[in-house]
């Protein structure tokens, strides 16, 4: 029996859509899709005329479909944004290399400016070569920390206002959870907000960052990608084993299966739990070494490489 979108109630429908289970059209979730960002875009005022966007391009789903979408929706809407491609190469052989050919055919297929930065450049080591000092364990904590001030010292190169990050509710979901079960209220607080940054409440970060796809789940963008004949990279980073943040994973995959607005629904709560926190904020000052926003004399990413250095990378991570 052929059955029809309940969108439209006009065309034939093959696609389930997974935030609301509802039968759609090619289309009608196209449509649906693109529209819901731009929402979210207008509703929290997220940018102005003029302003240049960094947008963090890894090559992964997330950060390919952010920059389709970004690109349809400022000509389609006319929001006058100068968007520009940012990619940070970690430095990881076999993963990053080839997500950056990704990049660059995007930068390519959009006529868009691209600016790769990477770690040897900035910090004088690879990942490859960090990991080999302090193994596999940990080491997502220099990656993090040192991504966070690259994309940072990559905007303010490029003039850029912004950052955009293809971080999505599944994504934001996760962190919600991992902060209430270590009982950490100040991230918990900060990590709902659609803009953070800019205000030197964290280390390196004092350009404003955005997350359009706060609302977007991730398994929407997969099946955008699918039908809008996006080309992606899909290898998990090599080096990524964060069995604290993939226990909270499949956690949530398996309440999104018996209650797919579980996602949305969690953000939702910490909103409200996040009015209601009163954190307080730490001083905001300059790194002494690099020059960059820090709550504390030095910044993480320079108290990292100065251990890093001196060949004592685990007494870094002990301090974090
Ligand atoms: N190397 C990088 N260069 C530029 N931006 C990055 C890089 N890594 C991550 N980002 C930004 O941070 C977002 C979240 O990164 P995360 O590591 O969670 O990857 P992900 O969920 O696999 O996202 P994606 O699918 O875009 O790679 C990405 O969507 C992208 O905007």
């Amino acid at each position: 029996m052929v059955k029809f979108c309940e969108t439209c109630k006009d065309k034939k429908a093959f696609i389930v859509r997974p935030k609301t289970g509802k039968l759609i059209c090619q289309e009608c979730f196209f449509t649906a899709f693109e529209e819901e960002i731009h929402y979210t875009i207008i509703s929290n005022n997220l940018f102005k005329r003029g302003e240049r966007i960094a947008v963090g391009a890894s090559g992964g789903k997330d950060s390919t479909v952010l920059i389709h979408v970004m690109n349809h929706l400022n000509k389609k809407y006319d929001y006058g944004l100068e968007l520009i491609l940012l990619s940070i190469d970690e430095g990881i052989t076999g993963y990053r290399d080839d997500s950056l050919e990704t990049v660059k055919d995007n930068q390519v297929t959009y006529g868009l400016q691209l600016k790769i930065l990477s770690y040897k450049d900035l910090y004088g080591w690879t990942m490859d070569e960090i990991v080999k000092q302090i193994g596999l364990n940990n080491n997502c904590t220099f990656c993090g920390v040192f991504r966070r001030q690259a994309l940072d010292r990559g905007a303010q190169l490029l003039n850029c206002d912004k950052i955009l990050t293809g971080h999505n509710a599944d994504d934001i979901a996760e962190t919600i959870l991992m902060n209430i079960a270590r009982g950490d209220f100040f991230r918990l607080g900060r990590c709902v907000q659609i803009t953070t940054g800019g205000d030197g409440v964290d280390d390196d970060d004092h350009i404003p960052r955005l997350k359009p796809f706060k609302y977007t789940y991730e398994k929407e963008i997969v099946l955008y990608a699918y039908h809008k004949k996006l080309v992606y990279f899909s290898t998990e980073c090599i080096y990524s084993p964060n069995a604290y943040r993939g226990h909270v994973r499949e956690l949530i995959k398996d309440i999104e299966k018996v209650r797919p607005s579980s996602i949305v629904d969690i953000i939702h709560s910490a909103e409200q739990i996040a009015i209601n926190i009163n954190v307080k904020l730490p001083k905001k000052m300059k790194c002494t070494q690099c020059g960059f926003v820090s709550s504390n004399s030095i910044c993480k990413a320079c108290g990292l490489l100065d251990k890093l250095n001196k060949g004592k990378p685990k007494v870094a991570l002990k301090a974090e």
